[in-house]
């Protein structure tokens, strides 16, 4: 079967996650402080302990999420099934095992599911926000899921 897109829209404004394991938040917080012009475009959200750096750091008001372990990372999820979030930057440590890391994978998939513009390491995070797409409207397709959930079960 043919599979059916649907386009939705980003605006403009952006609504962007940031989140990073604690080996990785001193990159993330040199990016975002380095970025901080055109991070100021945009509504900023975050787990709750990369959130709190963040606000220090930039002094930007950030939107916290509970902190990663304690359910964080399925906060930042529910909220792209909602499409409630445009954009992910989350710098995950590949280093280290992580007590959540089932939430983490879901975070990421569920990123995945629904096209959600993803950096995983400063040079991704580079590329999306050199990007023209990163302070203008952006069209995206996304799966057309009408069809996944009108199947029948029985
Ligand atoms: O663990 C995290 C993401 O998986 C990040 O959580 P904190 O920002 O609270 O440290």
């Amino acid at each position: 079967m043919a599979i059916k897109y649907k386009e939705v829209i980003l605006p403009e404004r952006k609504k962007i996650v940031l989140i990073a394991h604690d080996n990785k938040k001193k990159e993330l917080l040199d990016w975002a402080v380095l970025h901080s012009d055109k991070l100021a475009d945009h509504e900023l959200y975050a787990t709750g302990t990369t959130g709190k750096l963040l606000e220090r750091e930039t002094g930007f008001k950030v939107t916290c999420f509970e902190s990663g372990p304690l359910g964080g990372d399925m906060q930042a999820g529910a909220h792209i099934a909602e499409g409630k979030l445009d954009l992910v930057l989350f710098f995950w440590d590949p280093l280290a095992a992580q007590p959540h890391d089932p939430d983490v994978r879901a975070l990421l998939r569920v990123a995945v599911v629904w096209n959600v513009p993803l950096a995983c390491n400063r040079s991704s995070a580079d590329f999306l926000i050199s990007s023209p797409y990163f302070s203008c409207e952006y069209k995206k397709q996304i799966t057309d899921f009408s069809v996944y959930k009108g199947r029948k079960t029985e």
